[in-house]
């Protein structure tokens, strides 16, 4: 199976802290993979450093076989980021921010048609500082979406949003892996990893400790079973 996305053993450091300790998955062309693993295991960091965000203190990045943090413009643009901060500008509205970012693509989606499909034309009048933390969820995905990215990273996505909200992530997840899309999910929730996987990534400490199909990772047993005993505390 060619990866569309491969970490290799990488190591990062802020200070004291070991935010990835020779981490090492992949992520597989047009399948959905999602990223498990507790609070400061290390996914947000990873994913910063597949999107040329961060670097590496140590390790390899590949992203449709390109460094992320050389990559060019035309790299960076068949790539599409969602990241948990959000990023958004305060003080404009939501379609002004979307049509805005269309036109940084050469064939972007339409526009009216993505913020339909996401709800945003709901609060296209409010502006973003006075959005609601689900609302800004569904404004960065939508943005995310634009430029029609063959890789499409999605961190924590379904978040704070209501169940309407997270089956709608979950249906434009799914489609856009439909479409060939390759798409990485950090998650804390077993529901969104069990709905969504093709490939499963566990994380804890900065390292992989469980990684492939689903039904390997699992072998039987629930998802949360294996979960707990790989990242129990001290499993460290
Ligand atoms: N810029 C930074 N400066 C200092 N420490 C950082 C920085 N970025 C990340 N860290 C630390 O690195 C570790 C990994 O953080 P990271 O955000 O990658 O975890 P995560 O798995 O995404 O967590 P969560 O599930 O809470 O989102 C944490 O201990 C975090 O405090």
């Amino acid at each position: 199976m060619t990866s569309a996305v491969t970490l290799s053993d990488l190591h990062r450091t802020f200070g004291q802290v070991e935010a990835l300790g020779g981490l090492t998955w992949s992520a597989p062309v047009g399948r959905i993979t999602a990223v498990l693993g507790p609070n400061g295991a290390g996914k947000t960091t990873a994913i910063e450093c597949a999107v040329g965000l961060g670097r590496p203190d140590r390790g390899t990045v590949r992203v449709l076989g390109t460094d992320p943090w050389q990559a060019s413009a035309d790299h960076r643009a068949r790539v599409g980021v969602m990241l948990q901060a959000g990023g958004l500008p305060n003080g404009t509205k939501p379609l002004r921010l979307l049509h805005h970012l269309s036109r940084l693509y050469a064939d972007p989606l339409d526009v009216d048609t993505v913020a339909r499909r996401l709800g945003v034309t709901g609060f296209a009048s409010t502006t973003v500082r006075r959005l609601s933390g689900g609302q800004k969820q569904r404004l960065a995905l939508a943005a995310s979406l634009l430029g029609r990215p063959e890789v499409l990273f999605l961190d924590e996505p379904a978040a704070g949003l209501d169940p309407h909200g997270r089956l709608d992530v979950w249906d434009l997840v799914t489609e856009q892996r439909d479409a060939g899309t390759t798409v990485v999910v950090t998650t804390h929730s077993f529901e969104e990893a069990e709905r969504l996987a093709d490939h499963l990534v566990i994380m804890n400490a900065g390292r992989t400790v469980a990684e492939g199909t689903p039904d390997s990772v699992t072998g039987g047993r629930s998802l949360e079973d294996v979960y707990f005993s790989l990242t129990r505390k001290g499993a460290a």
